[in-house]
């Protein structure tokens, strides 16, 4: 499949380095509002809409993570960036790492947050089906109740409800697509490829993808730190914004460029 042209937004210097940040499954780019402006300050931030999410096209599936990286390869190209940071969440961290293991001259600084680099098939499969025949907004309830901690959400009812709208604006379609790219999402092999030097970020108490997923990608991917944010689910840049923008800093900021 061809590359979409994703919708994006840019915010920071435009002669700064750029960072790329690339959203969840089901999620948009206004997952990453909480970071934008600590990030902007010194970097030309980019926030995308993954394809069938937000404002981006939603082409017929099936789509595969490998779609998705050339959707980015070809935002960066209309960018004007040969190299960049990226940092995704979950499915976003699926593309990074795809990305950083093909492209690996595209990518400067990686930062792979609560994802995996082999999901369990079976609930994505599942949830591909269920969107197409009844719509993503009946699954979003649920799929939300592990995004946040039930202390958290209970607190933060406004989030709740605005996370819960951003699935339930997905194309129907899309995300199905997205949910058997996640399914059928397979890196284990990628990882000692990887030259990138990266961040793993968990989120300690994340029913979605738990911890030992990011131990397993922090274990294989050649120099990588791990860090857990704890108290955390599967969006803990949305719970733990100070801890998450810091540490994607520290990250970034530090001297020295490949492992
Ligand atoms: O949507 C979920 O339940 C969790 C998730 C898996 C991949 C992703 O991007 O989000």
């Amino acid at each position: 499949m061809s590359a979409v042209e994703v919708s994006y937004t840019e915010d920071g210097p435009a002669d700064a380095p750029v960072v790329l940040l690339s959203n969840s499954l089901g999620a948009t780019r206004g997952m990453w509002d909480p970071q934008v402006p600590a990030l902007a300050e010194r970097y030309r931030v980019v926030t995308y809409d993954t394809r069938g999410h937000g404002e981006s096209p939603a082409p017929a599936g099936p789509y595969t993570v490998d779609d998705l990286v050339d959707d980015v390869v070809a935002l960066l190209d209309r960018l004007g960036a040969r190299t960049a940071h990226v940092a995704g969440l979950s499915l976003g961290g699926m593309t990074a790492m795809r990305l950083a293991a093909r492209e690996p001259s595209r990518v400067d600084r990686l930062v792979l947050l609560a994802t995996s680099a082999k999901p369990d098939p079976q609930g994505f499969l599942d949830r591909a089906v269920q969107a197409r025949s009844g719509g993503t907004a009946p699954l979003a309830p649920t799929i939300v109740s592990r995004w946040l901690t039930p202390a958290y959400a209970a607190g933060h009812p406004d989030l709740v409800a605005r996370l819960e709208a951003m699935i339930a604006g997905a194309d129907d379609e899309g995300y199905a697509s997205c949910c058997e790219a996640v399914g059928h999402f397979d890196a284990r092999e990628d990882l000692a490829r990887i030259s990138a030097r990266t961040l793993v970020v968990s989120g300690a108490e994340d029913p979605a993808l738990p911890p030992p997923h990011q131990q397993l990608i922090a274990d294989g991917i050649p120099g990588a730190t791990l860090v857990s944010i704890s108290p955390g689910a599967h969006l803990p840049n949305l719970e733990r914004p100070l801890e998450v923008t810091g540490a994607l800093l520290a990250h970034l900021d530090a001297a020295g460029s490949h492992a």
